[in-house]
């Protein structure tokens, strides 16, 4: 289960109220998710989810719910954050920064096929061109230097076969990242971890339309090319082996391209950058599985699906810099 934080009813309608949302309808705990406490409130003024943040802080938030307000501003679809009569939309609970946002309609498709990813492209390009005026910054927290002390807190807790995977792959990022190539890369607040369990949709099977994207707690600063790659490694692979199915893979870049052409560097770098991000979960994964938290209930991912990913990535990618 994923509610480390117990919010009641009391506390729901202090909120409501503040919101001027009305009077509360439902409240319920949300099983899924690691990271936060999740509930769905229904009340008066519509269906929300509220979010009770367990390692995020009040300095850090401001940024998240930004975009989401920025993107949901300009019409893509993305769950709106709550704002009280001041322009507030952070909150506490329990001592614990909260923020109520919109829920969105539908269920994951966890077996996207080519139609799903190919709307899964076009609204992630969409998102990165709505940021172009958007004016808040913060780094991507589990961007290079954070991958360069996981990986070394990491290195003796692994076997010789993943060590040395760790450090021939940093290695390359390391010089990936210095490269004047890489550095010319576009970048933008991006979501960068859009996978298949943080995208909606709703309709009848086999015509679902996307209802929208959400979970955007580790969203920065990055090149969108690394959140093309995150969505790539995620929703276009055969799931057991991490292999990129070819069919699936074109058509999410091609349907990204239509709203958001890629530059020649970008189609180069492609390769590296889903490497750069398989390397990002994996590290995440390895870093949850050996230093779990201690209200940690759940089961935390398997780390070797990504280190799967990541061998399959590297199979294929040039090291053309
Ligand atoms: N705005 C929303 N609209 C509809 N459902 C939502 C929304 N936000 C969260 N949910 C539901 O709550 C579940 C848990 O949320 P989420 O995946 O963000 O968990 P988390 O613990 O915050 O993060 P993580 O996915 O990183 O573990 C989702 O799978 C989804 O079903
Ligand atoms: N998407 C991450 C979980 C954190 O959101 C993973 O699959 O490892």
């Amino acid at each position: 289960m994923a509610v480390f934080t117990p919010v009641g009813e009391a506390d729901a309608q202090a909120l409501l109220s503040r919101l001027g949302l009305g009077a509360l309808q439902g409240l319920k705990g949300i099983q899924a998710g690691i990271e936060n406490s999740n509930f769905f409130v229904d009340a008066e003024g519509g269906r929300f989810v509220l979010t009770v943040f367990e390692r995020l802080t009040h300095d850090q938030l401001p940024f998240y719910l930004g975009l989401m307000q920025h993107l949901a501003r300009k019409g893509l679809p993305v769950p709106a954050p709550a704002v009280d009569a001041q322009g507030n939309t952070l909150f506490s609970l329990h001592g614990k920064p909260a923020a109520l946002v919109s829920r969105l309609n539908g269920g994951h498709q966890l077996a996207p096929d080519v139609f799903h990813c190919e709307q899964l492209g076009q609204t992630l390009a969409r998102m990165h061109r709505a940021v172009s005026d958007f004016a808040l910054h913060q780094p991507n927290l589990r961007g290079l230097p954070w991958r360069q002390a996981t990986a070394s807190a990491l290195l003796p807790k692994l076997s010789a076969d993943e060590a040395e995977l760790l450090r021939d792959e940093m290695h390359f990022q390391l010089e990936l990242a210095a490269s004047g190539s890489h550095q010319e890369l576009p970048t933008g607040a991006v979501h960068a971890d859009l996978f298949r369990d943080n995208a909606m949709f709703e309709g009848l099977p086999g015509r679902e339309q996307l209802s929208g994207v959400f979970d955007f707690y580790f969203a920065g600063v990055d090149t969108f090319l690394f959140d093309l790659a995150v969505c790539l490694n995620d929703w276009c692979i055969d799931l057991p082996t991490g292999r990129l199915e070819e069919a699936r893979a074109s058509a999410l870049v091609a349907a990204y391209e239509t709203e958001r052409p890629l530059s020649a560097t970008e189609h180069r770098l492609l390769p590296a950058l889903m490497r750069a991000a398989a390397l990002r979960f994996w590290l995440s994964r390895l870093d949850d599985w050996h230093r779990p938290r201690e209200a940690e209930l759940l089961k935390p991912h398997d780390p070797r699906h990504f280190e799967r990913v990541l061998r399959q990535r590297r199979a294929l990618a040039w090291h053309a810099l």
